[in-house]
């Protein structure tokens, strides 16, 4: 469904190739500046590569339309633009334009969909509210929700729950797990290891601009990835209540001494 053949992204990418079939939810993990969010916005179509193409569905995606690109991707950024002069309900409606001609009003179908994604990231108490006067979670939720009411087969998602309390943590991993299961792509840029092994069945792991492995969950993630990835010491367990994967990290004993500082000696 999305093919990435060597994307390059010149100095920050280097010739990725990937392959992603729907129905998967794909963690996109790798140390900050690793060049997650550059691949998410290329693939996305908001930065042309300097070489190397994105097909989704057949179709070279840096040659379609914004508005046809829309209709197949998704796209959330790491950060909206918080001084916007729309409610957070104006918000959400920008996600359906691809469904729109221009000017036209919103029609019944619009409606439904801008409701459902307003409930689903709990936001319909919050939908009248200026967007630069929500807090930063509700921020971030109301850009899930953006994403939602596009109705887009493929999902692009940069750090979805960086803001968010625990309670939005769950229940939004959880939600992208369930749309996952019922067809849709999604990739997700994203610091929470743990979740990212809960709820994720692949993971891309970047580092310095190229793939340093891919594939599912179980085969990829491994003490020795996150040792070389991330310079931490990691042993995975098995949460003893719920069963979930847990990980115990440390840093690794050659970068505790980085920062430890020299010893010294009082008289
Ligand atoms: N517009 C830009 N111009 C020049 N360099 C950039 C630009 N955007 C990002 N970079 C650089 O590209 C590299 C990758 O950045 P990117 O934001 O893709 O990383 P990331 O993996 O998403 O990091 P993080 O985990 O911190 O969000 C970084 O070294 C960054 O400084």
């Amino acid at each position: 469904m999305l093919s990435l053949k060597s994307i390059t992204q010149s100095p920050i990418l280097s010739a990725i190739s990937a392959d992603f079939e729907p129905g998967r939810m794909v963690g996109i993990i790798g140390p900050n500046g690793a060049g997650k969010s550059t691949l998410l916005r290329t693939i996305a179509g908001l930065l042309m590569p300097t070489a190397g193409e994105v097909w989704v569905d057949g179709q070279l995606i840096t040659r379609m339309a914004p508005k046809k690109r829309a209709r197949y991707v998704a796209y959330l950024p790491q950060s909206l633009a918080q001084d916007v002069p729309y409610s957070v309900r104006e918000f959400v409606e920008m996600g359906r334009f691809s469904h729109r001609s221009a000017w036209s009003p919103t029609d019944a179908h619009d409606a439904s969909a801008i409701t459902l994604a307003l409930r689903q990231m709990g936001l319909e108490s919050l939908s009248d509210a200026p967007l630069s006067q929500v807090s930063g979670g509700e921020q971030q939720r109301t850009g899930i929700a953006r994403c939602l009411a596009q109705e887009s087969p493929v999902l692009l998602l940069d750090e979805p729950i960086s803001n968010l309390d625990v309670f939005y943590q769950l229940d939004i991993m959880s939600k992208l797990a369930s749309l996952a299961r019922k067809g849709h792509l999604i990739l997700v840029a994203i610091h929470h290891l743990e979740f990212a092994l809960r709820f994720c069945n692949e993971l891309l792991v970047m580092c310095q601009g190229e793939v340093y492995a891919q594939g599912s969950v179980k085969s990829t993630f491994t003490p020795q990835l996150i040792r070389d990835v991330f310079c931490v010491d990691a042993t995975m367990y098995s949460d003893p209540i719920q069963h979930h994967p847990r990980l115990s990290m440390t840093l690794c004993p050659e970068k505790q001494e980085e920062i430890l500082p020299a010893t010294v000696t009082v008289r």
